[in-house]
């Protein structure tokens, strides 16, 4: 059995691809998925910037919504999360996202880097690194520094960038 990946980065993708277009930022799409049991990934939740009111990013609005999450709808994903908390399931979770975590941010916010090490997630898997149109992004570097695994997914990356910077 593979990675599954693919098809979560693809499921980013098409997160990103319902962004209201920007031309002062990109547009960025994240899944959260849980692997309690390597073999049977659970989507918890997905995000895209600007989702949310305000101007928000992709990963911290998916890191919203599962925090959003009753005990109820955790158990209705499946009987084998019965009894996990959200912080639990946040440890085990892998955070797909189009584009690399910003570790800066023009407008003063927390930076998703910082709360994805706060949350405690276990792997990033990023389909492009973020160019220096905005800012020097060191977003992937600082998840490694804090012990959060990083996989930079090949084939992605030009997909990612075009769906980043769309501006129709
Ligand atoms: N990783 C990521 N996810 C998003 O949803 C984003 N919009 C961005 N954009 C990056 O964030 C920085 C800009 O910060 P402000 O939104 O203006 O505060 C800059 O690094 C953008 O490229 N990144």
């Amino acid at each position: 059995m593979g990675s599954g990946h693919d098809h979560y980065m693809q499921l980013a993708l098409e997160e990103a691809l319902k962004c209201t277009p920007s031309p002062t930022a990109y547009c960025v799409g994240c899944v959260l998925v849980v692997r309690i049991q390597p073999d049977s990934p659970i989507v918890l939740s997905a995000g895209y910037s600007r989702e949310l009111p305000g101007n928000t990013h992709a990963e911290a609005n998916a890191l919203g919504k599962t925090r959003s999450l009753t005990k109820a709808d955790i158990e209705a994903f499946s009987p084998t999360l019965r009894g996990y908390e959200v912080p639990q399931l946040l440890r085990h979770t892998d955070v797909y996202t189009t584009l690399e975590p910003c570790s800066i941010r023009t407008s003063g916010l927390a930076p998703c880097a910082d709360a994805l090490i706060k949350a405690g997630a276990k792997r990033c898997i990023i389909g492009a690194n973020e160019p220096p149109d905005f800012v020097n992004c060191e977003g992937a570097e600082k998840l490694k520094q804090a012990g959060i695994e990083v996989i930079w997914l090949e084939g992605f990356e030009e997909r990612c960038l075009t769906v980043a910077r769309r501006q129709v």
